[in-house]
């Protein structure tokens, strides 16, 4: 099936970040694809990957970028589809330029941003399959399925003092 979901990222180095995205929507079976693109080093990509995000089936776009990360708000502005925005962990200022990028959208093009890092890029992958599954419902026991999991794995270790250090 071709891919509901596509995730991209400005650098190969936001892949240790994006990664858990991928493996999220992997574990849900959602066809997803992967790739490098940058608005800064490759512009003319961005603007045809998000041109032809729609065409090519994609429901949701998740954008992973660090530092000045204007990846996922020029990609929501050259398409309709909804864009996830996740702030990688950046070395000098710690991700909030990141963040801070990527959330301060003006009114009119928005972009649905997450946290930072690995929380932000499982939880990206979570709602873009949560948005997919009101059209295609075959997808929402696995959703229901890893939220049960998380309940059972807290159940299951709910005493801290059996948890070794
Ligand atoms: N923020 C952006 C964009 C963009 O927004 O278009 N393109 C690359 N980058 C970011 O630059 C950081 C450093 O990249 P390198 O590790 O390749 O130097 C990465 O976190 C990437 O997302």
């Amino acid at each position: 099936m071709n891919a509901l979901i596509g995730i991209i990222m400005g650098s190969t180095s936001d892949w240790e970040t994006m990664q858990h995205a991928a493996q999220t929507l992997k574990q849900l079976d959602i066809p997803h694809d992967v790739e490098v693109v940058s608005a800064h080093r490759t512009p003319d990509k961005l603007f045809h990957y998000a041109e032809t995000a729609e065409s090519k089936g994609l429901e949701v776009i998740i954008a992973g970028a660090g530092g000045a990360a204007h990846l996922p708000g020029m990609t929501a502005a050259k398409t309709a589809i909804p864009v996830l925005g996740v702030p990688v962990q950046s070395k000098t200022l710690n991700g909030m330029d990141s963040l801070l990028s990527i959330v301060q959208m003006p009114a009119g093009i928005p972009v649905g941003t997450l946290a930072i890092g690995k929380a932000g890029a499982i939880n990206a992958a979570l709602l873009a399959a949560a948005i997919v599954s009101n059209k295609h419902p075959q997808y929402r026991p696995a959703l229901d399925a890893y939220r049960q999991q998380q309940t059972d794995n807290v159940n299951a270790n709910s005493d801290p003092r059996q948890v070794q250090s």
